[in-house]
């Protein structure tokens, strides 16, 4: 990324000769990095291609091969039409994936390749899924630094030249142990102990510099942690209750890596995707912050073990907690609150535990009547 680093050398040239009293040099450097070769002008008033152009947004989707992309592909596909929604990864697609709709590969690193995609495609909206999450991410920090640190800045450039709306989802991991954890609000202390949490506050601060800086039409909501039946979640701290439901189906046990009193906000999948195509289109005017929390309940383990006996009383949990994640999840907050997301774009949720209980396991329960039929 030789143009980042000569444009940081001279911000840094020009802060560095700042009179202790002076304004003017940080003002020409900041003038100076606007007029980048990416194309991001200083007076650039960006705004998403309007649908009287398409009729319908035309939608990338990176790191859609994880656990919410697909499902996130198929709302928009039935909302937007199948072809106006692409899914995007590094990863080879499973059959089924690839004959349901467009898929493309992007690597976000690849500036150019995200560019000839938005280009060739007419995209105009842009939903930035590709990370790594929080425990991943503590094992391999350096490839978490590059894909979720310097892929947002392609994804940040390249939204803003094409005046993309620009959806990237942020986390309750974006907050730490110094946050305060009982409800934790939308605006507060923000000091994340992952490289997950410090990456995703950045896309946070560097998605609402663009908007406030050069307009760019940057939506962000926190997720909780995502529980989803026909979809496996990706590495991260709250995994156990996803599953939980596998191996209790599979085989009457589980084995939890966190403690049973570890509290951490939750919500199933289509809660979330629903929340996510609901901000997407929420006309801005209604949109007071840019950064949400969306909750939809809290439970411990012990907790949702105890919601999952009364339909499998003979449920065995037992414990072997890791420290990694334990430790993780000790610094995330126990509640979110969401009352802006609510008050403001009429955020509400439909699942609550023991739905989301009963959900999982009528849809993993028939999965595997059909799978034994075969
Ligand atoms: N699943 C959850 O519980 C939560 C997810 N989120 C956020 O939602 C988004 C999607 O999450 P998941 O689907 O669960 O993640 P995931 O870990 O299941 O999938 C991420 C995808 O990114 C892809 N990827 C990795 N490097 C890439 C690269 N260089 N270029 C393109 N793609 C690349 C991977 O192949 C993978 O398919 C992430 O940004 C995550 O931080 C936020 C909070 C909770
Ligand atoms: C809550 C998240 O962001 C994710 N599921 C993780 O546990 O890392």
């Amino acid at each position: 990324m030789p143009v980042f680093r000569n444009l940081t050398k001279v911000a840094k040239q020009a802060l560095l000769s700042t009179p202790v009293c002076g304004c003017q040099p940080l003002t020409v450097a900041v003038r100076t990095i606007s007029f980048s070769p990416r194309q991001v002008t200083s007076d650039a008033s960006f705004h998403s291609v309007s649908f009287s152009e398409t009729d319908h947004p035309k939608v990338l989707i990176t790191g859609g091969l994880g656990q919410l992309g697909v499902g996130l592909a198929k709302l928009l596909r039935k909302r937007f039409g199948k072809n106006n929604v692409i899914l995007s990864d590094i990863r080879k697609p499973p059959n089924n994936v690839f004959h349901s709709g467009p898929f493309i590969y992007s690597d976000i690193l690849d500036y150019k390749n995200l560019r000839e995609i938005v280009v060739n495609n007419r995209i105009t909206w842009l939903v930035h899924y590709s990370a790594l999450l929080s425990a991943v991410g503590e094992a391999n920090v350096a490839l978490a630094r590059s894909v979720n640190i310097t892929g947002l800045h392609n994804i940040l450039d390249i939204a803003a030249e094409h005046g993309l709306r620009l959806f990237v989802p942020s986390t309750i991991g974006a907050f730490g142990p110094s946050s305060p954890r009982n409800p934790t609000p939308d605006v507060c202390v923000q000091r994340p102990r992952t490289i997950y949490g410090v990456s995703k506050v950045h896309a946070e601060l560097m998605g609402e510099y663009y908007h406030h800086r050069y307009g760019l039409d940057f939506r962000c909501l926190r997720y909780p942690g995502i529980i989803s039946a026909d979809s496996m979640p990706g590495g991260g701290t709250t995994d156990y209750a996803v599953q939980i439901f596998h191996d209790a189906i599979k085989t009457g046990k589980f084995e939890c890596n966190l403690r049973p009193d570890s509290r951490l906000p939750m919500m199933y999948i289509d809660d979330c995707l629903r929340a996510t195509l609901e901000v997407l289109e929420a006309p801005a005017d209604t949109l007071s912050m840019r950064t949400y929390n969306i909750n939809a309940m809290s439970f411990t383990p012990e907790e949702l073990a105890q919601e999952l006996r009364k339909q499998m009383p003979e449920l065995e949990v037992t414990y072997n907690i890791d420290p990694v994640r334990q430790a993780i999840a000790d610094s995330w907050p126990m509640d979110f609150d969401d009352s802006n997301a609510r008050n403001d774009w009429g955020w509400k949720h439909d699942y609550d535990l023991p739905e989301l209980v009963q959900t999982m396991l009528n849809y993993l329960g028939v999965e595997t009547c059909m799978a034994h039929a075969n």
